[in-house]
Parts: structure tokens; C-alpha cells; sequence
């Protein structure tokens, strides 16, 4: 989804939420200016889009959440349902389960403020075994990009590091809809035209999470049913519960 299409909902969210745009636009600029320090803006976007075609279009995408449930539908999806050519999203922590149980996710989506202190490290980890990382930019991440992105300094140049942010781009950063890591895995699944998208650790009745999360949780529910609802093909997009 374009920025044009995706605003009205952007505008909805940050209402419901009470986010001030200027703080998201500030750190989507810091984030912007990261970038411009050490590429060149010339072919980058063509470069890009290149690179996320070649890993996403026509190819059946497994997207990652991380719900507690991940690992057990991780594990089952393997064993009864995977043709083994599937290519993995990974939504923040979820990187970590995915690492935990030998599999490196191709993509990991991110705005590097997961549950655990330790899924950053890990998502750097998993950047080092070859994963394409999105880096998200939002009013209230500011701190942990400024404390993680030095770890990824020397592949900012080689395109495995993308910058994204939810409000109208910057140069050098990209924005194809949605909110949560979670619901942006599936956003960039579809805006790269894959063949099928099989979703694992998603849990929008999960009774661990904190009040806030489960009201991000409820924004996530309804953008990816808003992505389920565009597509012409119902069956495309499918929670493990339904496969
Ligand atoms: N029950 C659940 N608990 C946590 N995450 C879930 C759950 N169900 C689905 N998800 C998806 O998994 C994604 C990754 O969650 P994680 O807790 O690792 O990261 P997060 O940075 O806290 O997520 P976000 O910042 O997007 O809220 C979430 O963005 C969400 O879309
Ligand atoms: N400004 C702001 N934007 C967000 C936030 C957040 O806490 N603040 N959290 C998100 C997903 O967790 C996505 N976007």
C-alpha cells in the first residue's frame, strides 16, 4: 500500500492512540539523515525494490508473530504443511524463536523494541547470517535506533538494511502500510506480490499482554483482515488455524 492509500488509516491510528505526527516525522529524519550520511540516494529505491522483489514475488511467505504460540505452530507448520520453499518474515522477537529453532528468517521486520532486551542482539545476528532487515522508524523508537543502528553501520551501504517509517517517507525511507511489526510483514508480503502468505504466532486474544499491546494487537487484527479484504483471492492470505 502506497503512502497516499495508507494515510487515512495512519491518521485513524494515531488518533486512537493519541501520537503526535511531528515525533514520528522526527525520527523518521533522524533515521533519513542515518542513511544519508553513508549512501547515495542515486538508483537506491530501484535497488531496493529489486532486492524485495527478488526474495518476495510469486513465492509462498510464512509471516512470523510473536505470539506464544509461535513455536508450536512453527514446529507443526514444518512437520505436516510446509512444501519446504517457503520464505520467512519474521516480526521482531519472532526472529529469536525462528533463530532458536535453526531457521534464519530471510526478512525480519522491526522497530528493534521487542518484549525481550535480547531480540536486537539477535536480530544483528541473524543480519550477520545473511537476513534482510527492516528498520522501522516511530515516535517512540528514536532511543533504540539511535543505540542499535551502529551495529549495522557496515551494511547500511550494502542494501540489507531498509528503512521504513508509518508517516510520509523521507528520502531513503520506505512505507508500505501498516502499524505493527506483525501487520507490516504482511503489508510488504502483499505490496511484493506473494504467491501465498501462511501466518504463525499470531494471537489477538492472547491474555499475557499488557493493556497497550493489546489495543496495538486490535489495530493489527483489523489492518491485516483489511489486506485479507483486498485481495481477490480469499484463500491467499491464511492463519495457521485455517490451512
Ligand atoms: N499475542 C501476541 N503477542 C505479541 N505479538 C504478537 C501477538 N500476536 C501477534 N503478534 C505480532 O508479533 C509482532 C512482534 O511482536 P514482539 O512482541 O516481538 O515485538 P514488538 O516490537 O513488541 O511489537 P510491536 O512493537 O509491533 O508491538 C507484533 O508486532 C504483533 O504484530
Ligand atoms: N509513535 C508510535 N508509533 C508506533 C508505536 C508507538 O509506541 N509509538 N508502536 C508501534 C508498534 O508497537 C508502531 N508505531
Amino acid at each position: 500500500m502506497n503512502f497516499t492509500e495508507w494515510e487515512s488509516y495512519y491518521t485513524e491510528i494515531l488518533n486512537k492512540f493519541g501520537f503526535p505526527k511531528e515525533k514520528d516525522e522526527k525520527t523518521a529524519l533522524w533515521l533519513s539523515n542515518e542513511f544519508k550520511k553513508v549512501c547515495s540516494l542515486e538508483n537506491r529505491n530501484d535497488k531496493i525494490f529489486s532486492i524485495l522483489e527478488e526474495k518476495i514475488s510469486r513465492r509462498p511467505v510464512v509471516v512470523c508473530g510473536n505470539a506464544p504460540s509461535l513455536e508450536k505452530e512453527y514446529i507443526a507448520f514444518l512437520k505436516e504443511k510446509s512444501r519446504g520453499n517457503e520464505i520467512y518474515i519474521a516480526a521482531d522477537g519472532a526472529a529469536t524463536v525462528l533463530l532458536q529453532n535453526n531457521r534464519i528468517p530471510d526478512i525480519i521486520v522491526t522497530d528493534l523494541d521487542g518484549k525481550h532486551p535480547n531480540d536486537a542482539i539477535k536480530e544483528i545476528e541473524a543480519v550477520d547470517k545473511g537476513a534482510l532487515l527492516l528498520v522501522h522508524a516511530h515516535g517512540d523508537n528514536l532511543d533504540k535506533l539511535e543505540k542499535y543502528l551502529p551495529a549495522f553501520s557496515d551494511k547500511i551501504n550494502q542494501n540489507t538494511i531498509i528503512p521504513t517509517c508509518q508517516c510520509r517517507p523521507p528520502d531513503y525511507l520506505l512505507n508500505f502500510g501498516g502499524f505493527t511489526d506483525g501487520d507490516r510483514c504482511v503489508f510488504l508480503a502483499d505490496a511484493f506480490n506473494a504467491a501465498s502468505v501462511v501466518l504463525i504466532g499470531f494471537d489477538f486474544k492472547d491474555p499475557s499482554v499488557l493493556p497497550l499491546k493489546k489495543k496495538k494487537l486490535e489495530c493489527a487484527e483489523k489492518l491485516i483482515q483489511l489486506i485479507r479484504e483486498k485481495e481477490q483471492n480469499p484463500e491467499k492470505i491464511r492463519f495457521y488455524s485455517e490451512l
